[in-house]
């Protein structure tokens, strides 16, 4: 036990229950120190049978529990500025789901508190960085054989949303996804942002503006398209498509099988991001294990949580207001150049 990374998990909920899984079964390099969660009861049962892992209600407790040397935040977004903080000033490294920060201002102070330590600590979760079908496309934008991106092209489907999921979260907890792939995929910041919303869908709860359609604007002049439709009823979709001057490639397809019976053939569809961004989850949580034991941190930083954060507070006030909407980004420290 002594050579493995001891980490502290932080909310045992539907991510953190299947990080502990990973962090316990798939992964190599690190088992579960401490988890905290102000369900005790379901933070016994996420670690029961694992041995020498302490329980706690309270997220410092488990923090400064024997044998905690990184931190795994999977509470709800609301809760990670305090989180994130006290790791910092524990000096403990952290995987920290997204959003790093929900709001641009809390998130802001998280970027400047790490940037006072001068050394990174957090890698946040944006996952699909490490999706085998994002780290192509991005090969291949890289490459340039494409030449310059015009376009993305992205759907987000989910087949319902969880219980008190609003308007915003649309923007804020399912389209961050896309605002980041963006960014790295173009290696560009977003300026602007458009919410259009249709008629919602029946299926959708009352009240949710369901599904939506958001468009950015890059500072190179490209333009980012999402439809997001999070009671889409049918299957988890997650496609992109980028259009560019010499040509155009599209992931998203790949994670269905062909299943023939009683007379039909036809393609199963992956029922939630558990299923189809598996794989990516692997590896992000192993790289992080792995960058840690090295003393190193890689991955989406504190800033991408932070920039992530500010377009999606831009796209939720363009949803409200209707209009265009521009983006405002603090400088970024000398840390994340
Ligand atoms: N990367 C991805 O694809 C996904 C990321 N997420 C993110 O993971 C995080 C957790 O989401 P879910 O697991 O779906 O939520 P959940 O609601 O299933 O679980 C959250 C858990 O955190 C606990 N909790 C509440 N306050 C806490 C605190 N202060 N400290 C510790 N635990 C606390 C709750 O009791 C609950 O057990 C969110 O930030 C969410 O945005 C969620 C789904 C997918
Ligand atoms: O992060 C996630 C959820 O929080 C979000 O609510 C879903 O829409 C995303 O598909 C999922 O990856």
């Amino acid at each position: 036990m002594g050579d493995l990374l001891g980490v502290a998990v932080l909310g045992v909920g539907h991510m953190g229950a299947d990080h502990i899984r990973r962090l316990d079964r798939v992964v190599s390099g690190a088992r579960i120190a401490a988890v905290a969660d102000p369900d005790l009861a379901s933070a016994k049962e996420a670690v029961a049978g694992l041995d020498g892992v302490s329980v706690h209600p309270d997220p410092e407790a488990a923090l400064d529990a024997p044998g905690v040397q990184a931190v795994l935040i999977a509470s709800p977004g609301p809760a990670h500025e305090e989180a994130l903080l006290a790791a910092f000033a524990r000096g403990l490294p952290v995987l920290c789901e997204k959003p790093m920060v929900p709001d641009s201002v809390g998130a802001l102070r998280v970027v400047e508190a790490e940037a006072r330590l001068g050394r990174r600590l957090a890698q946040i979760g944006f996952m699909r960085r490490y999706d085998a079908e994002y780290r192509r496309l991005k090969s291949l934008l890289d490459d340039g054989r494409l030449g310059r991106p015009l376009m993305l092209h992205c759907t987000h489907r989910n087949v319902s949303s969880p219980p008190g999921f609003t308007s915003a979260m649309l923007i804020n907890s399912s389209v961050s996804h896309e605002i980041d792939a963006a960014r790295w995929l173009l290696g560009q910041e977003l300026t602007a942002v458009t919410v259009l919303r249709p008629r919602p869908a029946a299926g959708a709860p009352e009240g949710l503006l369901d599904p939506q359609f958001v468009l950015f604007e890059t500072e190179g002049g490209a333009l980012v398209d999402v439809e997001v439709f999070v009671n889409c009823g049918f299957g988890y979709q997650v496609r992109c498509e980028a259009v560019c001057e010499a040509g155009s490639a599209r992931i998203g397809d790949e994670h269905s099988m062909l299943v023939t019976t009683r007379g039909t053939a036809g393609e199963e569809v992956p029922q939630d991001y558990l299923v189809r961004f598996a794989d990516a989850y692997d590896r992000e949580v192993q790289s992080w294990v792995d960058a840690t034991r090295r003393g190193q941190v890689t991955g989406p930083s504190a800033w991408d949580g932070y920039a992530a954060s500010a377009v999606a507070e831009a796209g939720v006030r363009a949803l409200e207001s209707g209009d265009r909407t521009t983006v405002d980004l603090a400088r970024r420290p000398d840390l994340y150049a």
